[in-house]
């Protein structure tokens, strides 16, 4: 397939490396000196964004009405995502995102709501979150520990929402920061040189802890996933996550 990568960053080069290994061509990068335009999509079958909070939707926009399928990598925006479906529907378009397309984190997602079902009755266990990334990272918390969070929120009655202290991007304002009422799950967001990803649910009692972990040894596994949906999107319609191409629902 003819892919253009919108975003050449620490993602882009990663997944022109797998595309390759796969025989794929990559015909167009867009960055922020160079972005998205016609000539740029000419020739391509599938475009996969990893650019950045700001600009991905505009990207999304663009490449609904170019009729090109696209993988959505970049994380930050889930308060345009009912925007973005009705423009898919409005547009008959194709579109698969995931906040994590690695299929160790797709996994780790459905123990996190397995864990939360099983937890819920034993009240002494308070849960909580903890994500640690890359000090480059643009957006707080990760959309793998948002997805995680929501996860927690449908399986554990106790729950009705989530916060960050450390919130960028969409939730920055001071009162979310500040919405630690009991019924809130707190989000820790950690920074630190050079890490890919990990993700940590901890319920914690005065008695025990019982945790679980992911942790990303690189980014190998994002791409991949994100190159497996880019093959995967292609002739379908519709709004899709990596639940669906996985077929993990
Ligand atoms: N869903 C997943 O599995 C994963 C998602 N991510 C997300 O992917 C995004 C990118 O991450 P990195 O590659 O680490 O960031 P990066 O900072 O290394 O690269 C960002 C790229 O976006 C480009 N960019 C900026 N404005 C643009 C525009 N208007 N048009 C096109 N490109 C533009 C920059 O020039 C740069 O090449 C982040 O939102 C991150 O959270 C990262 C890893 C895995
Ligand atoms: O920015 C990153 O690096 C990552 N972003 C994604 C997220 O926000 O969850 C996925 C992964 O954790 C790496």
């Amino acid at each position: 397939m003819k892919v253009v990568l919108v975003g050449y960053g620490k993602m882009g080069k990663e997944i022109e490396k797998i595309l390759i290994s796969r025989g794929h061509e990559v015909v167009g990068k867009a960055t922020d000196a160079q972005p998205l335009n016609t000539e740029m999509i000419k020739e391509a079958d599938v475009a996969i964004d990893f650019s950045t909070p700001d600009s991905v939707i505009n990207n999304i926009e663009f490449l609904l009405k170019e009729n090109i399928p696209s993988v959505i990598g970049t994380t930050g925006w889930n308060k345009s995502y009912e925007q973005v479906k009705l423009w898919v529907d409005d547009q008959n378009g194709a579109l698969v995102h995931a906040s994590n397309f690695s299929v160790g984190v797709n996994l780790f997602f459905k123990l996190n709501e397995q864990l939360a079902q099983l937890m819920a009755p034993y009240k002494e266990y308070s849960p909580g979150i903890t994500e640690i990334h890359h000090t480059e990272k643009l957006d707080a918390p990760s959309g793998t520990a948002i997805t995680l969070a929501e996860g927690i929120i449908e399986n554990y009655s106790a729950l009705s929402d989530w916060y960050c202290p450390e919130s960028k991007t969409e939730n920055d304002t001071e009162s979310d920061k500040k919405s630690k009422n009991g019924n809130n799950l707190k989000i820790n967001a950690v920074r630190e040189p050079d890490v890919k990803g990990t993700h940590l649910i901890e319920y914690k009692s005065n008695i025990d802890t019982l945790s679980i972990q992911h942790e990303a040894h690189n980014r190998t596994g994002f791409a991949l996933g994100a190159v497996i949906a880019a093959e995967w999107i292609i002739n379908k319609k519709g709004i899709f996550t990596m639940k669906d191409v996985l077929q993990l629902s």
